[in-house]
């Protein structure tokens, strides 16, 4: 299997270019290729497909062989990708996802190479049942959620996949290797969930750490950004437009008032390519 291997603000990923459909066995490859000793090494595994609806489709398998309806970083990925290697000559594509449709993305080039990448990533989900929580509701904002004898308050949003986003005093120092993957598979959530712990440090800057479903802790998570925005809006605590700091560096994130759509812009990178037996 020929891959390059590429990262958004640090969250990694394998990728596969040429096949025309998802592998039987791709959760098996995702466990193998991901494992950072037995293997190349990974937050998730990523396919560029074609499409019957867009320019090019995307699946990516986490790092735990299940797949994600979406992935922020890796459409910026997937984008820079195609362009830098020839295979589309336009700075406007469009990607078909599996959870979050087509989505059209914006590029800024330097030197004929991809240097940033703005994503329209659609419109958040907030229902309840909808993003999925168990909680029958328009939209649950600060709710209670309680794991290892603490309780947290919790903000749901999709974007296409389920994020639950949690205030804490200090997010850049939060030791989050207990409670995150008690809470990615706490009841609340019945397709597991995405944990973003947040520290609000004005309205239009916020620091976010990231326990990811399926992944553990990464960099970044770009449909984390966005949903951290959109559940900071909602808190009253932001603005509409902010820049998200995690720990792999700054996402640029806007939740646009006229479409309803959130935009997220930030950089994607090639490390090294190679052929995986
Ligand atoms: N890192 C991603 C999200 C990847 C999928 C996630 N782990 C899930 O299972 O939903 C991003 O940048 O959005």
């Amino acid at each position: 299997m020929e891959f390059t291997k590429m990262h958004g603000l640090g969250n990694d990923f394998v990728v596969v270019y040429g096949e025309q459909e998802l592998p039987a066995n791709a959760a098996e490859l995702a466990l193998q290729v991901c494992n950072r000793n037995f293997g190349i090494g990974a937050d998730g595994l990523v396919y560029i497909l074609p499409s019957e609806k867009a320019d090019f489709r995307m699946r990516i398998m986490n790092s735990d062989g299940t797949e994600a309806e979406q992935c922020g970083n890796a459409i910026r990925c997937v984008s820079k990708y195609v362009y830098d290697n020839g295979y589309i000559d336009r700075e406007e594509i469009t990607i078909e996802t599996l959870g979050a449709g087509v989505q059209k993305v914006q590029l800024t080039t330097d030197n004929g190479k991809v240097a940033k990448v703005r994503v329209d990533m659609g419109e958040p989900i907030l229902n309840g049942l909808q993003v999925p929580t168990t909680i029958d509701a328009a939209q649950v904002v600060e709710h209670p959620i309680e794991a290892n004898g603490q309780t947290f308050s919790f903000t749901a949003v999709s974007m296409g996949n389920p994020h639950c986003v949690i205030p804490v005093a200090d997010a850049a120092s939060f030791d989050y290797s207990v409670i995150g993957p008690l809470l990615e598979k706490h009841e609340l959530f019945p397709k597991k969930i995405n944990v973003e712990f947040v520290t609000v440090y004005n309205r239009n800057h916020v620091e976010m750490r990231v326990w990811e479903r399926g992944a553990g802790p990464t960099l970044a998570c770009g449909t984390g950004a966005c949903a951290t925005l959109v559940a900071s809006v909602l808190r009253g605590a932001t603005d509409r437009e902010a820049t998200i700091s995690l720990q792999g560096g700054d996402l640029y994130i806007e939740w646009n008032s006229s479409d309803n759509h959130v935009y997220m812009t930030g950089p994607a990178q090639e490390v090294f390519r190679g052929r995986f037996e």
